[in-house]
């Protein structure tokens, strides 16, 4: 093989090291999104801990080691022993720092159909467990009143005619927004579509005060569309959904509690997801056809297992 002269060898050093520079650049430009991700897969499995690990069956410790391996893949070649040892020591920092702030929350969610019994096990939660609940049905009041960005949104959506009074600047009136959206099931959805992002942000800020501000360890959320939404599902462990057999029964105690009519409460039990869905769907059921009393015994026989 022919010998290179000096001169020929420092212009391939130069080459090497501008290369290895290139790749270095390019590295430390890839290294913060890499942290992003680690921190926002960690944040998720963290919140969504125990169905993770009933699902999958993977452990924290898995996540640590498989983390850590594509850490050291896309650092291969480039960096030194040092310059791994530094990184596998901020993997470890993050991991264990956001498992510790975050790892403890649960978030219990709570859901069936219309006048199944949330409410009554929400404030079971609240009463005699001291447990905060967010309720969706009242974020989803709040969050429609005049000056807010979603009560604009409806009005621009579906008119004055669902104004109380018909007049821009009146409260909504909720009855006749639920009339023309029940009877159309395209209206309905625009009326969620225009909701949704208010009630989770709404929700996420409750989520924040409750379990990092306050640092409660357990929120409960009562969420009539907690599978529909698609995201909430994700979040909570477990998932009570709560079922009453009876459509007659249904009926009779929402009548009891609202002024809805028969034909108003079965226009909303057709919109809603099916019973059988929810409960393939649900970590826990509990049946409310017979009295309260026995709706709670359930709630204290099916649910402490699952509360970490
Ligand atoms: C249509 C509206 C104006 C009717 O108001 P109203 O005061 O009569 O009912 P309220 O809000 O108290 O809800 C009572 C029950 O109706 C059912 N329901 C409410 N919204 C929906 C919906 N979009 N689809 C199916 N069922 C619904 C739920 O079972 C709920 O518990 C109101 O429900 C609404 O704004 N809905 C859209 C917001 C939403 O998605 N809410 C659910 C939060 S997860
Ligand atoms: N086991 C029961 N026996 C008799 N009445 C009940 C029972 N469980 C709940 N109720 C009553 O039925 C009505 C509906 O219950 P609740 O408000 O808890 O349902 P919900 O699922 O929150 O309803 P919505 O979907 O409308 O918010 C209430 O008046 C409640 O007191």
């Amino acid at each position: 093989m022919e010998q290179l002269n000096s001169e020929e060898q420092v212009i391939i050093e130069e080459i090497n090291h501008s290369e290895h520079t290139e790749i270095h650049i390019i590295e430390y430009i890839c290294y913060p999104f890499y942290l992003a991700l680690l921190c926002l897969l960690c944040i998720l499995i963290n919140l969504n801990k125990r169905k993770f690990r009933r699902r999958y069956r993977v452990d924290e410790i898995f996540l640590f080691i498989a983390v850590y391996l594509f850490n050291v893949l896309i650092t291969w070649n480039f960096f030194d022993f040092f310059d791994k040892i530094v990184r596998f020591i901020i993997t470890l920092i993050i991991i264990f720092g956001i498992q510790h702030y975050i790892g403890r929350v649960q978030i219990v969610g709570i859901t069936g159909g219309i006048g199944c019994g949330k409410s009554t096990v929400a404030k079971y939660f609240n009463e005699f467990l001291k447990v905060q609940v967010i309720d969706c049905d009242q974020i989803a009041r709040d969050i429609v009143e005049p000056g807010k960005p979603a009560y604009k949104l409806i009005v621009q959506r579906f008119g004055l005619s669902v104004l109380a009074g018909q007049q821009d600047g009146q409260p909504i009136d909720r009855q006749k927004l639920a009339d023309v959206v029940f009877q159309d099931n395209q209206k309905r959805k625009q009326l969620q579509a225009i909701t949704n992002k208010f009630i989770f942000k709404e929700i996420a800020k409750s989520i924040w005060k409750i379990c990092f501000v306050q640092k409660d360890q357990y929120v409960v959320i009562d969420a009539p569309l907690l599978f529909e939404s698609k995201v909430l599902e994700y979040f909570c462990f477990p998932i009570i959904t709560i079922v009453v057999t009876s459509q007659e029964e249904i009926i009779k105690r929402v009548k009891e509690r609202s002024g809805l009519t028969e034909e108003q409460i079965l226009q909303r039990i057709e919109s809603q997801m099916k019973a059988e869905i929810k409960i393939k769907k649900s970590d826990i059921v509990i049946a409310n056809d017979k009295s309260e009393k026995s709706l709670i015994r359930q709630v204290q026989e099916k649910v402490f297992e699952y509360l970490i």
